[in-house]
């Protein structure tokens, strides 16, 4: 079916453009190739024309399938047509088609009297010669010219048969070779194929043919061999035919001639009935050459055909070669970029990789750092809790340790009120020896009474007897009433005359009070000397004396530092300074108070009074001044008792509190709130017509009871604290102003008292360089110097005594804030404190002196805030 398809294809393929076609096109071109290595080329040399046996088996096939009537000419032209077809390229196509390759089709296209009829009709199984000799034999025939014919034989078998058989065929025997007839016998049977015995057996039979070869060899075997097959032998005469006597004459030559001459009318008689069938030959040869021609369009066609495929087939090679190398491009590409990719993701990961390293690290450093955050909040927070704690026992300490002072303070109290019972108890005694002796007197009054008694009893019996007999006399008995009345109006005018007198003598002991007060100096200079702590050693005390310490206690010798004259002596110059009173190491806070709580009764009878402790750092002022039995505690707690005792005489207290404190001349309320310490700004605003002094936004604290003080102090300590930038060294570093405002009010009098009582804790006295200090540093020694400087001046300014002389207080603010309490109108104390060590000993020097100039200063008297209440 396929090749029926195949043979269709010249028609079917290019219209269809079948794949199916195109993808046996190139079977067919291999064929067709194929086909035309196995064509011999026209003009070869004798060995190259006689054809391979495949090639002469293919050859003979082809002749055999041909056509043939039963004259030798039609044969012939076959042949012919079958030899000259072997240089045709058509030849190819038939080569490769191949008989079973015709479709069914294609016969009936042919003509009704094709030639495969012809041969069905006549014999199909007449065999082709093996030579071309029909093609000579028709041109001879055709010609008439025997001897062309024959030596056209001879030509022509030469060519088929072999070399030595052409060569040597001439000679006698030469055809009875084993060998040669072997060889003849193989070539004949191998050119038939195997299908024409009888040709074999006639060839066989002619080569023991005594007939000369020169006229035999070629010729004998060809009236069998073309002639028709069942006709040939019987058709040749016998007497025609060799015979035994034939062939024992065969040098008769007229046998020869007539053998040969019957041979010949045979021959011809056989041409002219192949002439005969020549007509129907040509025909078939038109037909074949119409058949050719189609073929020949056919195959042009299909060369077209085959070009275009080829073409076409180029073209899809081309395509198809682009497209694998498009594809192998797309491929590569397709490499690099997942080259690309892979590099990418790799660069991606690692980058992610680091990234995410980068983060864990960056992770593990944060919370690393929130830990260490946390660790150092809450050591932050032990500590807080710690100092907090810390602060807490202190205050219970202080708290006990004041308890027991106050106790202290109380049984000192009691001892005074012990001895001023006793003192009391004298007095009563005294009273009662005077009672006792007025008893005395009065008994002897009464004696003299009862005498006059028995006087008066006989004068009443006397007088009863007279009233008896006066009965009508009253007028003796209201006179006697009279008189006893009189008596007793004198008894209560002498009391109350009695009173009047204590009061004169209270209002009299306040201004001799005041008077002593005066007399001691408005300005007065304690000095105190610390003792040295448990940390510092004995060895590094300075040489302090104290010369009048068994008497008044008025003195302080210090031995100075080494001094080398100009003749290089080395001496120590001893520096002895006198003050109102020194105060040895020894001494204790209740030892102190008891100079100043006149001081403090001061401030009770209405006046300004102002202590301040002046001393470089450490020497001690704190302690003297806010310590639990410090100044400040003390006094509250005598102005309380002392309130107390007055209220027998009329007089009524009440106590109000402020603190402050002044640093870098700003004024900071330390019972304000911790967090406007430094913030908050507050004036300071003096009434001049009632010399009083106020301070905005300040927080005023009433004193009901003596222990408010401890709260305030505490308050006070707690804001300081906060507020310090530098731990324990804001109160180095500022000055604090305990203000105790007292105001009494005589109910009996109508007297108004209003005192005020500063307490002030002055900055470290000593002198701070600016050089190497900046910033708040700098500010604070400036402030520092500056605001002491300023006291200085003020003091020495009153001092001066000038009346409406300038004193500079608005120079500072401390020396602004004490206006009222510096001079003047008040009573003012200095405790000039003094470190006893050996390196504090140039401050303590310094101190000294500034202290001796203030006590060499002499200030107006002092003048009372007091009033008689208008009644
Ligand atoms: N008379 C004293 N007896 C016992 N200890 C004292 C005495 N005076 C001072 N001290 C101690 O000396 C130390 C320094 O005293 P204090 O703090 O009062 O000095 P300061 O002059 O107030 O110092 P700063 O100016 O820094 O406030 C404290 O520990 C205090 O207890």
């Amino acid at each position: 079916m396929q090749d029926e398809n195949m043979l269709e294809a010249p028609s079917g393929v290019p219209q269809t453009g079948s794949i199916h076609a195109r993808s046996h096109l190139k079977e067919m071109t291999q064929a067709a190739a194929n086909g035309r290595s196995l064509i011999p080329q026209p003009q070869k040399s004798r060995a190259q024309c006689a054809p391979s046996s495949p090639e002469r088996r293919r050859v003979a096939s082809i002749s055999t399938s041909r056509p043939t009537k039963s004259s030798v000419k039609g044969h012939s032209r076959v042949n012919t047509f079958s030899a000259s077809s072997r240089t045709q390229p058509s030849a190819s196509f038939s080569s490769t088609v191949g008989p079973g390759a015709r479709p069914p089709s294609y016969p009936a296209k042919r003509p009704h009297s094709s030639l495969s009829e012809s041969r069905k009709r006549i014999n199909p199984s007449i065999s082709r010669p093996a030579t071309s000799l029909d093609t000579h034999e028709e041109e001879t025939a055709g010609h008439g010219k025997k001897h062309n014919g024959r030596q056209y034989l001879h030509r022509s078998a030469s060519c088929i048969l072999p070399r030595e058989w052409s060569s040597r065929g001439r000679g006698n025997g030469f055809l009875k070779s084993p060998g040669i007839q072997a060889r003849l016998r193989r070539g004949v049977t191998h050119a038939t194929g195997g299908e024409e015995p009888e040709l074999s057996a006639t060839l066989h039979n002619q080569t023991f043919s005594p007939t000369p070869l020169k006229y035999m060899d070629p010729l004998s075997p060809l009236p069998t061999h073309y002639g028709p097959p069942k006709q040939s032998p019987s058709k040749i005469p016998k007497s025609s035919t060799p015979s035994k006597q034939a062939r024992r004459n065969s040098w008769d030559i007229d046998t020869k001639m007539k053998s040969m001459e019957s041979f010949m009318e045979t021959l011809m008689s056989q041409m002219n009935q192949a002439g005969q069938s020549s007509s129907v030959m040509k025909e078939t040869v038109e037909l074949y050459k119409s058949q050719v021609s189609e073929l020949k369009t056919a195959n042009n066609e299909l060369t077209e055909s085959n070009l275009s495929f080829r073409v076409e087939l180029e073209t899809i090679k081309a395509h198809l070669a682009n497209t694998e190398n498009a594809l192998k491009a797309a491929a590569r590409d397709h490499e690099i970029a997942v080259d690309d990719a892979e590099r990418r993701h790799r660069g991606e990961l690692e980058t992610a990789r680091q990234e995410s390293k980068k983060e864990l690290e960056a992770e593990i450093s944060r919370q690393q750092e929130e830990a260490r955050e946390l660790r150092r909040r809450f050591e932050r927070e032990l500590e807080d809790e710690k100092a907090m704690r810390q602060r807490e026992a202190n205050q219970v300490t202080s708290q006990y340790t004041m308890d027991i002072r106050r106790l202290q303070m109380e049984l000192d109290g009691r001892d005074q009120q012990i001895a001023k019972l006793q003192n009391e108890l004298k007095a009563f005694r005294d009273d009662v020896e005077r009672e006792r002796n007025r008893n005395r007197d009065l008994r002897q009054n009464l004696d003299t009474a009862s005498n006059n008694s028995v006087t008066l009893e006989s004068t009443i019996r006397a007088l009863k007897a007279r009233i008896e007999f006066l009965e009508s006399g009253r007028e003796e008995q209201s006179q006697a009433f009279e008189r006893i009345n009189q008596q007793m109006l004198d008894a209560v005018a002498e009391t109350n005359a009695t009173k009047e007198k204590l009061r004169q003598e209270e209002t009299l002991r306040r201004k001799l009070h005041n008077q002593v007060q005066e007399l001691k100096g408005n300005i007065r200079v304690f000095c105190r000397v610390r003792p040295p702590l448990d940390h510092e050693s004995e060895t590094h005390v300075a040489e302090i004396q104290y010369p009048d310490q068994s008497e008044e206690a008025k003195e302080i010798s210090i031995l100075g530092p080494e001094e080398r004259n100009t003749f290089g002596a080395v001496s120590r110059k001893n520096n002895v300074f006198s003050f109102d009173r020194v105060f040895e190491p020894s001494a204790q806070n209740a030892e102190v108070f008891e100079e100043i709580s006149q001081l403090v009764q001061s401030a009770l009878d209405g006046y300004n009074v102002c202590i301040f402790c002046y001393g470089q750092t450490g020497s001690g002022k704190t302690f003297t001044m806010s310590s639990q039995d410090g100044m400040i505690p003390r006094t509250i707690l005598q102005i309380y008792d002392t309130a107390k005792s007055l209220e027998d005489k009329g007089w009524k207290y009440t106590m109000e509190g402020n603190f402050v404190e002044v640093y870098n001349e700003n004024l900071n309320d330390l019972l304000g709130r911790a967090e406007e310490l430094d913030k908050k700004k507050h004036e300071i605003r003096h009434d001049l017509q009632r010399c009083k002094t106020t301070i905005t936004d300040i927080t005023t604290v009433r004193l009901d009871s003596p222990e408010m003080v401890d709260s305030i102090l505490r308050r006070a300590a707690a804001n300081r604290t906060v507020a310090a930038t530098r731990a324990n060294e804001r109160s180095s570093r500022s000055h604090s102003v305990f203000i105790l405002k007292l105001i009494g009010e005589n109910a009996f009098t109508g007297e108004r008292s209003e005192g005020t009582l500063n307490l002030v804790d002055l900055a470290g006295s000593e002198r701070l360089s600016h050089s190497g200090v900046t910033g708040d540093r700098l500010k604070e020694t400036q402030n520092i110097n500056r605001s002491l400087s300023c006291l200085g001046d003020v003091i020495a300014a009153l001092g001066q005594g000038k009346e409406g002389g300038h004193i500079p207080y608005r120079n500072s603010k401390l020396t602004y804030l004490l206006q009222f309490s510096l001079g003047g109108n008040s009573k003012t104390l200095m405790f000039v404190m003094v470190s006893p060590l050996q390196q504090h000993l140039s401050e303590t020097l310094t101190s000294l002196k500034f202290a001796t100039k203030v006590h060499n200063t002499h200030i107006g008297t002092a003048k009372r805030q007091a009033r008689v209440r208008d009644c």
